[in-house]
């Protein structure tokens, strides 16, 4: 389904992200780690069209969209969350997700200003749908909430609810569980796991290792911008590039050592 080959990204004299190869293939769910500050919100950047890369390619579904504007590329399926809760906190739970199909919905901003029959049919639509994602993410009958109002977990939410509703192919989520207790952890992996189950593929960047471990097909490694590891869960924790970029070199020796006794 994604095809990135050779993604480089560099910021003055920081290579943030360097000559970074990913494959994800069809409901897959893929988990991106590293260290603060390795380059996994940059490379979600460049996926997504807000940064263009420096060198490399991406191909979804067989055509290269490397440099398309966001817009275009969430037409072609993409969507995402972003670290940072941002949501319109003063306006309704269900308003918030509407916002997600905006550039799906195929009448002008004349039909809805006049009021035409098709914006009318096109705005029911739209709120249909959003309820139904409402209720996927476990928030029916919050439609009609603040969207301030609600708990951090449920935030996040309102946020997934607004990148489902445009029905993408492959959903990016930058850290879903920050900020969130045990039990919103395990909400939010089967959340995850539903998603995938309804055939999104996801692709999610995390800090809480062990829950990518146990959500997760695959996981890539970025550390200062290099891919170090691509694998299986059980593979990748126990790969001594990975523990030494987490730990530090030395202890990082020492766990890989024990690890092998
Ligand atoms: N717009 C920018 N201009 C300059 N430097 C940037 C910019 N965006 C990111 N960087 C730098 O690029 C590097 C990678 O940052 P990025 O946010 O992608 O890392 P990250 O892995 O997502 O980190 P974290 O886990 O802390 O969110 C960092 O050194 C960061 O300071």
């Amino acid at each position: 389904m994604l095809d990135m080959q050779g993604i480089t990204k560099r910021f003055g004299g920081l290579t943030a992200v360097d000559n970074v190869s990913l494959k994800v293939r069809q409901g897959e769910i893929v988990g991106l780690i590293g260290p603060n500050g390795a380059g996994k919100t940059t490379f979600f950047n460049i996926l997504t069209g807000i940064y263009k890369p420096d060198a490399g390619t991406i191909a979804f579904e067989g055509r290269e969209i490397q440099g398309l504007r966001p817009f275009r590329i969430a037409r072609c399926g993409i969507a995402r969350t972003f670290q940072n809760i941002r949501l319109l906190k003063e306006e309704t739970v269900l308003d918030n997700v509407k916002v997600g199909m905006f550039h799906k919905t195929g009448t002008g901003l004349w039909a809805s200003i006049l009021g035409l029959r098709s914006a009318r049919d096109e705005e029911r639509r739209v709120t249909e749908e959003s309820l139904r994602m409402l209720e996927t993410v476990g928030l029916a009958g919050c439609e009609h909430e603040q969207a301030g109002n609600l708990s951090y977990g449920s935030q996040r939410r309102v946020e997934i609810a607004r990148a489902l509703v445009s029905r993408p192919k492959l959903l990016l989520l930058d850290e879903p569980t920050a900020g969130m207790n045990a039990e919103e952890v395990r909400e939010m992996t089967a959340l995850i796991r539903r998603i995938r189950e309804q055939g999104t593929t996801v692709i999610l960047i995390e800090h809480n290792v062990s829950m990518v471990v146990g959500l997760c097909d695959r996981i890539a490694v970025l550390d200062h911008g290099v891919k170090i590891a691509d694998d299986v869960p059980e593979a990748v924790v126990s790969h001594p590039a990975v523990i030494e970029a987490y730990i530090g070199k030395e202890e990082g020796e020492e766990v890989a050592s024990g690890a092998a006794h």
